[in-house]
């Protein structure tokens, strides 16, 4: 379980909202006595009276764990500390003085039911050294509860890479502000229910978790016009096609078009069909002034006829979904193909096209900002870590969602409830995370091995929750 609209910071982000506390008069010592406060409440409430065994590391995530001992000690648990090293000067330093209580070395810590992890935090800067997390790994399985401090040991906070974190640990508790290695990457595996505190540092960011989207009711005298209209471009694949269109019809859209050469009969008949000839017919049909929004990709196919329909929905200039194979077509040009245009964009790669596209290193989310600031679209970037971003910073991360999505077409499906939430009128990252809020509820309350199609009608209901 992640949070949801929750800040995310970077390590340096961290230390920046960190200084602006201790300029505003807070000491170093007090907002580590906040953080260790906020480790001993939880781990005193799932401990439930076990015994604890607390892991403490050289810096401030140390730091926090000897708060947390003396804290629980107080409290009248039974608490013992595992020392791996002497603690950084200053209030780290500090709160191990303050620690009066039973202290081994790791190599001589014996298992207890309750494991509190504060060996490293946001601090670590190279893998776990193998003996370390041998022993933290034994410790972690032997435990009947973990809780990590701030982020899992052995877990890269800013991309979530596997720095030799343990599995199983049960609860991490983000100190602040989540970080982007709680929902990227191993991060997704190794933080197991995820909580945060608030220990009263300022989190204004852009960068924040993906909530329930608020969606409006049809007003009185709406029509079918007014409540969106999306076309789904039809190519070599009709399958594909159906789906985004069938997705954009249950995601509220008042009329959507599919378009081909031949289009797909079958069906719902409120589903309107229109066929063209040649690429210049598609051109002139998406001149079309009622067109909202265009969707363009899911079983495109990449031969010539591809390419004319890629140029005829740039030449429209309206709101556009590229997915699938356009953005095959786009390939590494897409800031060339994008950067002329003045009708918003949005492409939704997974992670085998979005590397196909751009070369750009760091972690998803930096990455992910980077090509939308390089096109100037909105970008979607799929996995179980969906990372969205705009070309002027916004980033939503949509992660944990129900991994039974891993199955062909839901991509599809979510470039066509992209598309409705376009149509509607929603812009930029905001019309990203309420698709992807729309299409991953719908995926959970299709329950286990759905296909595609199955999701399609779980839409509505997921659409009805947020009304
Ligand atoms: N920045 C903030 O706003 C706050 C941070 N706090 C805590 O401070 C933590 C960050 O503290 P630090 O910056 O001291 O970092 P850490 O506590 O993560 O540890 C850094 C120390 O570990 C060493 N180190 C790094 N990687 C290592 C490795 N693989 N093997 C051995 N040693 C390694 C470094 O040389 C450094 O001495 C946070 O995660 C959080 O727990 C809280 O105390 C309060 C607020
Ligand atoms: N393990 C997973 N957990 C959560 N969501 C997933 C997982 N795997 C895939 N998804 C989601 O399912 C969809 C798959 O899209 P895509 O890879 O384009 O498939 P297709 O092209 O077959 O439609 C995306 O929305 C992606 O975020
Ligand atoms: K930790």
């Amino acid at each position: 379980m992640i949070p949801a609209n929750a800040p995310i910071l970077t390590a340096e982000q961290m230390v920046d909202a960190e200084q602006a506390v201790f300029a505003s008069g807070v000491s170093q010592d007090e907002l580590m006595e906040r953080a260790g406060e906020a480790v001993a409440r939880e781990t005193a409430r799932f401990a439930m009276g076990r015994p604890i065994l607390i892991l403490a590391g050289p810096g401030n995530n140390g730091g926090d764990a000897y708060v947390a001992a003396r804290l629980l000690q107080r409290e009248g648990l039974d608490v013992s500390v595992v020392a791996t090293g002497a603690p950084k000067a200053g209030a780290a330093e500090r709160m191990q003085a303050l620690w009066h209580g039973a202290t081994t070395s790791l190599y001589a810590a014996r298992p207890r039911p309750v494991l509190v992890d504060g060996l490293f935090g946001t601090g670590l800067m190279r893998p776990l050294e193998r003996g370390l997390a041998a022993v933290f790994a034994d410790l972690c399985a032997q435990a009947e509860f973990t809780l990590s401090i701030d982020v899992p040991s052995g877990l890269d906070s800013d991309t979530g890479a596997d720095l030799g974190a343990p599995a199983g640990i049960d609860v991490t508790l983000a100190l602040g502000a989540l970080k982007p290695g709680h929902l990227l990457d191993a991060g997704l595996e190794r933080c197991g229910r995820i909580l945060l505190a608030d220990i009263g540092i300022d989190s204004d960011t852009g960068w924040r978790t993906a909530g329930r989207p608020q969606l409006v009711t049809p007003h009185a005298h709406s029509h079918k016009y007014s409540r969106g209209l999306v076309v789904v471009i039809e190519g070599a694949m009709p399958g594909a096609a159906r789906l985004s269109a069938l997705a954009a019809m249950t995601a509220g859209s008042g009329y959507v078009v599919l378009a081909g050469e031949k289009p797909w009969q079958g069906g719902p008949d409120a589903l309107v069909r229109r066929a063209f000839g040649t690429s210049t017919d598609l051109a002139e049909f998406l001149e079309w002034d009622r067109i909202d929004a265009v969707v363009l990709g899911p079983g495109l196919g990449r031969d010539g006829n591809a390419d004319g329909y890629l140029r005829a929905a740039f030449a429209a200039e309206k709101p556009l979904i590229l997915d699938g194979d356009a953005l095959s077509l786009l390939g590494t040009n897409a800031a060339s193909w994008l950067q002329s245009r003045q009708a918003p964009t949005w492409l939704t790669p997974h992670s085998g096209e979005f590397d196909r596209m751009f070369g750009f290193d760091g972690s998803k989310i930096e990455r992910t900002l980077a090509a939308a600031r390089a096109t100037g679209a909105t970008i979607v970037h799929k996995g179980a870590d969906t990372v969205m971003a705009s070309p002027k910073g916004a980033v939503r991360v949509l992660a944990g969602g129900s991994s039974w999505l891993s199955t062909a077409g839901t991509g599809d499906v979510l470039a066509g409830v992209l598309a409705a939430q376009v149509a509607q009128g929603s812009k930029g990252v905001q019309a990203a995370e309420a698709a992807a809020w729309l299409h991953g509820r719908a995926a959970r309350l299709a329950g286990p091995a759905f296909y595609a199609d199955d999701m399609i009608k779980h839409i509505s209901e997921a659409v009805g929750e947020c009304l």
